[in-house]
Protein backbone atom coordinates (compact mmCIF):
# COMPACT_ATOMS: atom_id res chain seq x y z
CA UNK A 1 0.00 0.00 0.00
CA UNK A 2 1.36 3.21 -0.83
CA UNK A 3 2.25 5.76 1.81
CA UNK A 4 1.22 9.53 1.93
CA UNK A 5 5.02 9.88 1.70
CA UNK A 6 5.44 8.41 -1.62
CA UNK A 7 3.86 11.44 -2.66
CA UNK A 8 6.32 13.72 -3.04
CA UNK A 9 6.83 17.10 -1.02
CA UNK A 10 7.22 19.07 -3.97
CA UNK A 11 4.39 17.82 -6.16
CA UNK A 12 2.59 18.44 -2.91
CA UNK A 13 3.47 21.80 -1.62
CA UNK A 14 6.00 23.11 -4.08
CA UNK A 15 9.59 22.56 -3.55
CA UNK A 16 10.77 22.84 0.06
CA UNK A 17 12.24 26.44 -0.17
CA UNK A 18 8.96 27.29 -1.27
CA UNK A 19 7.28 26.18 1.80
CA UNK A 20 10.29 27.31 3.99
CA UNK A 21 9.18 30.75 1.95
CA UNK A 22 5.47 30.56 2.84
CA UNK A 23 6.07 29.82 6.77
CA UNK A 24 8.63 32.32 7.14
CA UNK A 25 7.38 35.39 8.53
CA UNK A 26 8.24 38.80 7.10
CA UNK A 27 11.89 40.03 7.57
CA UNK A 28 11.36 43.19 10.19
CA UNK A 29 14.02 45.97 10.46
CA UNK A 30 15.49 44.97 13.45
CA UNK A 31 17.97 46.65 15.81
CA UNK A 32 21.14 43.94 15.27
CA UNK A 33 24.15 43.69 17.07
CA UNK A 34 27.05 45.41 14.61
CA UNK A 35 29.09 42.38 14.39
CA UNK A 36 26.17 40.34 13.81
CA UNK A 37 24.53 43.26 10.85
CA UNK A 38 28.58 42.72 9.15
CA UNK A 39 28.43 39.13 9.32
CA UNK A 40 25.15 38.27 8.37
CA UNK A 41 23.74 40.96 6.61
CA UNK A 42 21.55 38.84 4.10
CA UNK A 43 20.37 36.07 6.20
CA UNK A 44 16.67 35.49 6.34
CA UNK A 45 15.25 36.17 10.13
CA UNK A 46 13.44 33.95 12.10
CA UNK A 47 12.53 36.42 14.86
CA UNK A 48 12.39 40.02 15.70
CA UNK A 49 14.36 41.03 18.80
CA UNK A 50 11.22 42.68 20.23
CA UNK A 51 8.12 40.26 20.05
CA UNK A 52 7.69 36.75 19.61
CA UNK A 53 7.52 35.17 16.43
CA UNK A 54 4.45 32.62 15.70
CA UNK A 55 5.86 29.06 16.99
CA UNK A 56 5.30 27.67 13.14
CA UNK A 57 7.37 29.99 11.33
CA UNK A 58 9.88 29.70 14.33
CA UNK A 59 9.70 25.91 14.22
CA UNK A 60 9.93 26.63 9.78
CA UNK A 61 13.12 28.75 10.40
CA UNK A 62 15.03 26.39 13.06
CA UNK A 63 14.11 22.82 10.59
CA UNK A 64 15.31 24.96 8.04
CA UNK A 65 19.13 24.62 8.29
CA UNK A 66 21.45 26.53 5.60
CA UNK A 67 21.86 23.77 2.75
CA UNK A 68 25.11 24.96 2.03
CA UNK A 69 26.65 24.17 5.27
CA UNK A 70 24.13 20.41 5.67
CA UNK A 71 24.89 18.95 1.86
CA UNK A 72 28.13 17.63 2.75
CA UNK A 73 27.34 16.36 5.69
CA UNK A 74 26.72 12.09 5.68
CA UNK A 75 24.37 11.84 8.93
CA UNK A 76 23.69 8.71 10.72
CA UNK A 77 20.27 7.84 11.61
CA UNK A 78 19.79 8.19 14.97
CA UNK A 79 19.03 6.70 17.37
CA UNK A 80 23.27 6.87 18.01
CA UNK A 81 24.15 8.18 21.46
CA UNK A 82 26.54 10.52 22.48
CA UNK A 83 25.72 13.04 19.85
CA UNK A 84 25.38 16.21 21.38
CA UNK A 85 26.89 19.75 22.22
CA UNK A 86 28.07 20.94 25.30
CA UNK A 87 26.59 24.44 25.69
CA UNK A 88 27.88 27.34 27.72
CA UNK A 89 26.75 30.34 28.54
CA UNK A 90 28.65 33.43 29.68
CA UNK A 91 27.40 36.76 31.32
CA UNK A 92 24.63 36.83 28.82
CA UNK A 93 21.55 39.44 29.49
CA UNK A 94 18.06 40.10 27.65
CA UNK A 95 16.71 43.66 27.93
CA UNK A 96 13.24 44.35 26.22
CA UNK A 97 12.05 47.47 25.40
CA UNK A 98 8.48 47.91 26.25
CA UNK A 99 6.55 50.97 26.08
CA UNK A 100 6.81 51.25 29.61
CA UNK A 101 10.64 51.68 29.30
CA UNK A 102 13.00 48.49 29.80
CA UNK A 103 12.50 45.40 31.18
CA UNK A 104 15.43 42.54 32.07
CA UNK A 105 14.28 39.35 31.56
CA UNK A 106 17.64 38.04 31.85
CA UNK A 107 20.17 38.90 33.76
CA UNK A 108 24.18 38.35 33.80
CA UNK A 109 23.24 34.39 33.57
CA UNK A 110 26.54 31.68 33.40
CA UNK A 111 25.53 27.95 32.99
CA UNK A 112 27.48 24.95 31.54
CA UNK A 113 24.99 22.61 30.22
CA UNK A 114 26.97 18.90 29.70
CA UNK A 115 27.26 17.30 26.05
CA UNK A 116 24.73 14.46 26.40
CA UNK A 117 22.30 15.18 29.02
CA UNK A 118 19.04 16.29 30.18
CA UNK A 119 19.27 19.64 31.95
CA UNK A 120 15.96 21.43 32.81
CA UNK A 121 15.26 24.82 33.44
CA UNK A 122 12.91 25.78 36.13
CA UNK A 123 11.27 28.75 37.67
CA UNK A 124 7.72 29.91 38.07
CA UNK A 125 6.33 31.86 35.10
CA UNK A 126 7.73 34.93 34.13
CA UNK A 127 11.48 33.72 35.35
CA UNK A 128 12.80 34.21 32.27
CA UNK A 129 13.44 30.11 31.04
CA UNK A 130 11.37 30.68 27.79
CA UNK A 131 13.92 34.03 27.38
CA UNK A 132 17.17 31.51 27.63
CA UNK A 133 16.03 28.85 25.59
CA UNK A 134 14.77 31.39 22.53
CA UNK A 135 18.70 32.86 23.20
CA UNK A 136 19.88 29.84 22.94
CA UNK A 137 18.02 29.33 19.94
CA UNK A 138 18.90 32.64 17.94
CA UNK A 139 14.91 33.60 18.49
CA UNK A 140 16.45 36.38 20.31
CA UNK A 141 19.53 38.07 20.35
CA UNK A 142 20.89 38.72 23.53
CA UNK A 143 21.31 42.21 25.20
CA UNK A 144 25.01 41.29 26.63
CA UNK A 145 27.03 37.91 26.91
CA UNK A 146 28.12 34.61 24.95
CA UNK A 147 26.79 31.42 23.80
CA UNK A 148 29.35 28.87 22.95
CA UNK A 149 28.49 25.21 21.45
CA UNK A 150 31.54 23.40 22.25
CA UNK A 151 34.44 25.92 21.53
CA UNK A 152 32.42 27.77 18.88
CA UNK A 153 31.44 31.24 19.61
CA UNK A 154 27.37 30.87 18.55
CA UNK A 155 26.13 33.95 20.13
CA UNK A 156 25.47 35.81 16.82
CA UNK A 157 25.17 32.56 14.37
CA UNK A 158 21.82 32.22 12.27
CA UNK A 159 19.51 30.19 14.02
CA UNK A 160 19.12 28.05 10.78
CA UNK A 161 23.03 27.27 11.02
CA UNK A 162 22.79 26.06 14.91
CA UNK A 163 21.38 22.73 13.99
CA UNK A 164 18.98 22.87 16.84
CA UNK A 165 15.66 20.69 17.10
CA UNK A 166 12.71 22.42 19.19
CA UNK A 167 9.42 21.25 20.34
CA UNK A 168 7.60 24.07 21.29
CA UNK A 169 4.47 23.70 23.53
CA UNK A 170 1.67 24.18 21.17
CA UNK A 171 3.59 21.15 19.04
CA UNK A 172 3.94 23.75 15.96
CA UNK A 173 3.38 21.16 13.81
CA UNK A 174 2.45 22.36 10.36
CA UNK A 175 -0.93 21.08 10.02
CA UNK A 176 -1.56 21.58 5.91
CA UNK A 177 1.01 18.62 6.25
CA UNK A 178 0.83 14.95 6.77
CA UNK A 179 2.34 13.70 9.86
CA UNK A 180 5.73 11.97 7.45
CA UNK A 181 5.50 15.21 5.75
CA UNK A 182 6.28 17.15 9.10
CA UNK A 183 8.92 15.03 9.66
CA UNK A 184 10.81 15.15 6.38
CA UNK A 185 10.12 19.08 6.13
CA UNK A 186 13.97 19.59 7.71
CA UNK A 187 15.92 17.06 6.18
CA UNK A 188 13.57 17.72 2.73
CA UNK A 189 14.68 21.89 3.58
CA UNK A 190 17.88 21.00 3.99
CA UNK A 191 18.72 19.14 0.73
CA UNK A 192 20.35 16.63 3.46
CA UNK A 193 21.74 13.81 1.56
CA UNK A 194 20.14 10.97 3.18
CA UNK A 195 17.01 8.44 2.18
CA UNK A 196 14.57 10.94 3.71
CA UNK A 197 11.80 7.49 3.40
CA UNK A 198 13.74 5.84 5.85
CA UNK A 199 14.60 8.41 7.66
CA UNK A 200 10.67 9.08 8.18
CA UNK A 201 10.05 5.00 8.78
CA UNK A 202 12.95 5.30 11.07
CA UNK A 203 11.83 7.94 13.48
CA UNK A 204 7.66 6.76 13.29
CA UNK A 205 9.34 3.60 14.39
CA UNK A 206 11.40 5.10 17.13
CA UNK A 207 7.92 6.92 18.81
CA UNK A 208 6.28 4.17 18.27
CA UNK A 209 3.53 5.16 15.89
CA UNK A 210 4.73 3.66 12.95
CA UNK A 211 1.01 3.73 11.23
CA UNK A 212 0.60 7.46 11.51
CA UNK A 213 2.53 8.64 8.73
CA UNK A 214 -0.49 9.50 6.75
CA UNK A 215 -2.14 11.37 9.01
CA UNK A 216 -2.63 14.99 10.07
CA UNK A 217 -1.94 16.23 13.09
CA UNK A 218 -5.35 17.33 13.80
CA UNK A 219 -6.11 13.26 13.29
CA UNK A 220 -4.07 12.29 16.41
CA UNK A 221 -4.16 12.64 20.80
CA UNK A 222 -2.29 15.47 21.93
CA UNK A 223 0.30 12.88 23.21
CA UNK A 224 0.71 11.22 19.68
CA UNK A 225 1.10 15.08 18.12
CA UNK A 226 3.75 15.55 20.75
CA UNK A 227 5.59 12.39 19.35
CA UNK A 228 5.40 13.74 16.21
CA UNK A 229 6.67 16.72 17.37
CA UNK A 230 9.69 15.47 18.69
CA UNK A 231 10.40 13.14 16.01
CA UNK A 232 10.30 16.42 13.68
CA UNK A 233 12.66 18.27 15.69
CA UNK A 234 15.26 15.06 15.83
CA UNK A 235 14.56 14.45 11.77
CA UNK A 236 17.80 16.64 10.63
CA UNK A 237 19.97 15.04 14.02
CA UNK A 238 20.01 18.23 15.64
CA UNK A 239 23.16 18.81 18.33
CA UNK A 240 20.93 20.21 20.34
CA UNK A 241 17.17 19.67 21.53
CA UNK A 242 15.04 22.19 23.41
CA UNK A 243 11.89 21.88 25.03
CA UNK A 244 9.94 24.36 26.07
CA UNK A 245 6.77 23.30 28.26
CA UNK A 246 6.54 19.83 26.05
CA UNK A 247 3.57 18.58 28.50
CA UNK A 248 1.85 21.83 29.30
CA UNK A 249 -1.11 21.04 26.52
CA UNK A 250 -1.26 17.70 28.01
CA UNK A 251 -3.99 16.75 29.72
CA UNK A 252 -2.61 15.78 33.62
CA UNK A 253 -3.84 12.44 33.05
CA UNK A 254 -1.34 11.06 30.84
CA UNK A 255 0.98 13.87 31.30
CA UNK A 256 3.31 11.32 33.51
CA UNK A 257 3.32 8.88 31.27
CA UNK A 258 4.09 10.58 28.44
CA UNK A 259 7.03 12.62 29.73
CA UNK A 260 8.09 9.19 30.47
CA UNK A 261 8.13 7.63 27.17
CA UNK A 262 9.63 10.97 25.24
CA UNK A 263 12.49 11.37 28.10
CA UNK A 264 13.08 7.08 26.64
CA UNK A 265 13.47 8.40 22.98
CA UNK A 266 15.86 11.20 24.09
CA UNK A 267 17.92 8.70 26.15
CA UNK A 268 18.28 6.43 23.14
CA UNK A 269 19.19 9.40 20.87
CA UNK A 270 21.81 10.61 23.31
CA UNK A 271 21.45 14.33 22.11
CA UNK A 272 22.24 17.51 24.62
CA UNK A 273 18.48 18.73 25.73
CA UNK A 274 17.28 21.44 27.48
CA UNK A 275 13.87 21.29 29.10
CA UNK A 276 12.06 24.67 30.18
CA UNK A 277 9.46 23.78 32.77
CA UNK A 278 7.30 25.24 35.84
CA UNK A 279 6.47 21.95 37.06
CA UNK A 280 9.49 20.82 39.71
CA UNK A 281 8.60 16.78 39.53
CA UNK A 282 8.96 16.82 35.90
CA UNK A 283 12.07 18.55 36.01
CA UNK A 284 13.36 16.33 38.93
CA UNK A 285 12.22 13.05 37.27
CA UNK A 286 13.82 13.94 33.68
CA UNK A 287 16.49 15.98 34.33
CA UNK A 288 20.07 14.94 34.80
CA UNK A 289 20.84 18.65 36.29
CA UNK A 290 18.45 21.37 36.93
CA UNK A 291 19.06 25.09 36.64
CA UNK A 292 16.74 27.03 39.25
CA UNK A 293 15.35 30.63 37.59
CA UNK A 294 13.77 33.22 39.89
CA UNK A 295 13.60 37.23 38.56
CA UNK A 296 15.49 36.79 35.47
CA UNK A 297 18.54 34.95 37.47
CA UNK A 298 19.97 31.44 38.34
CA UNK A 299 19.12 31.59 41.50
CA UNK A 300 21.00 27.34 41.60
CA UNK A 301 22.13 24.91 39.47
CA UNK A 302 23.25 21.03 40.49
CA UNK A 303 21.88 17.48 40.04
CA UNK A 304 18.28 16.70 41.32
CA UNK A 305 19.49 15.51 44.73
CA UNK A 306 21.72 17.94 45.21
CA UNK A 307 18.93 20.61 44.83
CA UNK A 308 16.38 18.49 47.25
CA UNK A 309 18.89 17.99 49.91
CA UNK A 310 20.72 21.24 49.85
CA UNK A 311 18.55 24.12 48.56
CA UNK A 312 20.83 27.27 48.41
CA UNK A 313 18.58 30.10 49.63
CA UNK A 314 14.65 30.08 50.96
CA UNK A 315 13.55 30.69 47.74
CA UNK A 316 14.67 27.07 46.41
CA UNK A 317 12.96 25.26 49.21
CA UNK A 318 9.81 27.24 49.22
CA UNK A 319 9.82 26.75 44.98
CA UNK A 320 10.80 22.79 45.11
CA UNK A 321 9.08 21.51 48.13
CA UNK A 322 6.17 21.37 50.36
CA UNK A 323 7.00 23.61 53.23
CA UNK A 324 4.74 25.20 56.61
CA UNK A 325 5.51 28.87 57.03
CA UNK A 326 4.98 30.15 60.33
CA UNK A 327 5.81 33.58 62.38
CA UNK A 328 9.21 32.93 63.90
CA UNK A 329 8.17 34.22 67.01
CA UNK A 330 5.15 31.13 67.58
CA UNK A 331 5.08 28.90 70.06
CA UNK A 332 6.49 25.52 68.34
CA UNK A 333 9.61 28.43 67.24
CA UNK A 334 10.15 29.45 70.54
CA UNK A 335 9.87 25.92 72.24
CA UNK A 336 12.86 24.84 70.09
CA UNK A 337 14.41 27.74 71.26
CA UNK A 338 15.11 28.94 67.39
CA UNK A 339 15.99 32.72 67.39
CA UNK A 340 16.37 34.45 64.52
CA UNK A 341 15.79 38.50 63.37
CA UNK A 342 13.66 37.11 60.60
CA UNK A 343 9.81 37.33 60.80
CA UNK A 344 9.10 34.15 59.50
CA UNK A 345 10.46 30.25 59.71
CA UNK A 346 9.77 27.47 56.96
CA UNK A 347 10.12 23.74 57.30
CA UNK A 348 9.22 20.62 55.81
CA UNK A 349 6.32 18.72 56.33
CA UNK A 350 8.53 15.91 56.60
CA UNK A 351 10.72 17.27 59.84
CA UNK A 352 8.10 16.74 62.99
CA UNK A 353 8.74 13.72 65.67
CA UNK A 354 5.54 13.74 67.17
CA UNK A 355 4.45 11.93 70.23
CA UNK A 356 1.41 10.89 72.07
CA UNK A 357 3.23 10.69 76.05
CA UNK A 358 3.39 13.80 77.77
CA UNK A 359 6.26 14.96 77.95
CA UNK A 360 8.87 14.94 80.78
CA UNK A 361 9.85 18.03 82.00
CA UNK A 362 13.92 17.41 81.09
CA UNK A 363 11.97 17.91 77.26
CA UNK A 364 11.08 21.01 77.10
CA UNK A 365 11.08 21.56 73.39
CA UNK A 366 8.01 19.81 72.91
CA UNK A 367 4.85 22.21 71.94
CA UNK A 368 1.36 20.91 72.43
CA UNK A 369 -0.79 20.38 69.33
CA UNK A 370 -4.39 18.95 68.33
CA UNK A 371 -4.71 16.51 65.46
CA UNK A 372 -7.25 19.44 63.47
CA UNK A 373 -7.30 17.01 60.23
CA UNK A 374 -5.98 13.56 58.92
CA UNK A 375 -6.20 12.50 54.89
CA UNK A 376 -4.49 9.02 54.09
CA UNK A 377 -3.78 9.20 50.47
CA UNK A 378 -1.91 5.79 50.46
CA UNK A 379 1.65 6.83 49.90
CA UNK A 380 1.45 8.74 53.21
CA UNK A 381 -0.10 10.01 55.74
CA UNK A 382 -1.16 13.84 55.84
CA UNK A 383 -1.48 15.34 59.32
CA UNK A 384 -3.16 19.31 60.05
CA UNK A 385 -1.59 19.90 63.26
CA UNK A 386 -2.59 22.79 65.19
CA UNK A 387 -0.19 24.27 68.00
CA UNK A 388 -2.53 25.87 70.97
CA UNK A 389 -1.53 29.66 69.43
CA UNK A 390 -3.21 28.55 66.65
CA UNK A 391 -0.53 28.25 64.39
CA UNK A 392 -1.21 25.38 62.08
CA UNK A 393 1.27 22.46 60.14
CA UNK A 394 0.91 20.09 57.66
CA UNK A 395 2.91 16.63 59.04
CA UNK A 396 3.39 13.95 56.04
CA UNK A 397 4.06 10.81 57.61
CA UNK A 398 5.82 8.94 54.79
CA UNK A 399 6.28 4.63 54.58
CA UNK A 400 2.60 4.06 56.11
CA UNK A 401 3.49 0.26 56.75
CA UNK A 402 5.16 1.85 59.65
CA UNK A 403 3.02 4.98 59.84
CA UNK A 404 0.06 3.46 60.05
CA UNK A 405 0.48 1.57 63.45
CA UNK A 406 1.45 4.87 65.13
CA UNK A 407 -1.61 6.76 63.74
CA UNK A 408 -3.20 9.47 65.58
CA UNK A 409 -6.85 9.84 65.65
CA UNK A 410 -8.48 13.33 65.04
CA UNK A 411 -8.96 15.75 68.05
CA UNK A 412 -5.75 14.00 70.11
CA UNK A 413 -3.44 15.43 72.12
CA UNK A 414 -0.27 15.38 70.43
CA UNK A 415 3.46 16.84 71.37
CA UNK A 416 5.48 18.18 68.95
CA UNK A 417 9.25 18.68 67.68
CA UNK A 418 12.11 18.88 65.28
CA UNK A 419 15.78 19.43 65.51
CA UNK A 420 16.35 23.44 65.38
CA UNK A 421 18.49 22.79 62.13
CA UNK A 422 15.61 21.60 60.16
CA UNK A 423 14.28 25.85 60.50
CA UNK A 424 14.88 28.38 57.75
CA UNK A 425 14.14 31.76 58.62
CA UNK A 426 13.63 34.26 55.78
CA UNK A 427 12.58 37.47 54.95
CA UNK A 428 9.37 37.56 52.94
CA UNK A 429 10.93 39.08 49.92
CA UNK A 430 13.56 35.89 49.92
CA UNK A 431 11.09 33.92 48.97
CA UNK A 432 9.01 35.98 46.56
CA UNK A 433 9.02 35.12 42.77
CA UNK A 434 8.69 37.41 40.09
CA UNK A 435 7.45 39.73 38.81
CA UNK A 436 10.02 42.07 39.88
N1 LIG B 1 9.09 40.11 23.58
C1 LIG B 1 8.99 40.54 24.85
N2 LIG B 1 8.86 41.84 25.14
C2 LIG B 1 8.78 42.29 26.41
N3 LIG B 1 8.82 41.49 27.49
C3 LIG B 1 8.95 40.16 27.26
C4 LIG B 1 9.04 39.61 25.94
N4 LIG B 1 9.16 38.27 26.04
C5 LIG B 1 9.15 37.99 27.35
N5 LIG B 1 9.02 39.12 28.08
C6 LIG B 1 8.97 39.23 29.55
O1 LIG B 1 10.15 38.64 30.06
C7 LIG B 1 9.86 37.95 31.27
C8 LIG B 1 10.38 36.53 31.17
O2 LIG B 1 9.57 35.85 30.24
P1 LIG B 1 9.79 34.31 29.90
O3 LIG B 1 8.77 33.92 28.90
O4 LIG B 1 11.21 34.09 29.58
O5 LIG B 1 9.46 33.65 31.30
P2 LIG B 1 9.21 32.12 31.64
O6 LIG B 1 9.96 31.85 32.87
O7 LIG B 1 9.50 31.27 30.46
O8 LIG B 1 7.65 32.14 31.94
P3 LIG B 1 6.50 31.08 31.52
O9 LIG B 1 6.77 29.84 32.33
O10 LIG B 1 5.24 31.77 31.95
O11 LIG B 1 6.61 30.88 30.05
C9 LIG B 1 8.36 38.03 31.49
O12 LIG B 1 8.07 39.04 32.43
C10 LIG B 1 7.84 38.40 30.13
O13 LIG B 1 6.66 39.17 30.22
Amino acid sequence: MASAWDVRLSDVLGTPSDIYRSLRPPVTHLQQHPARRRAHACTPRAASSTARVDEQAAAAALEAGSSSGIESVAIAMPPQAGNGVRVRVQDLSKVYTTRKGSFVAAENISLDIPAGKMTALLGPSGSGKTTLLRLIAGLEEPSDGSIFFDDEDATWVPTQEREIGFVFQSYALFKHMTCAQNIAFGPSVRKMKIDVNSRVRELLDLIELPHVGSRRPAQLSGGQRQRVALARALASQPRLLLLDEPFGALDPTIRASVRQGLKAIIDKVGVTSILVTHDQEEAFELADQVIIFNRGQVVQMGSPEELQSAPATPFVLHFIDDVNLMPANCQFVRRLGFKTEKPYVMCRPTVFDVSKAVPQPDEPRFAPATVSDRIDIGIMIKYMLKFDDGVVVEMHLKGVEHARPIAFDLQQRVYVRTDPQNLVAYYPDEIASTPL
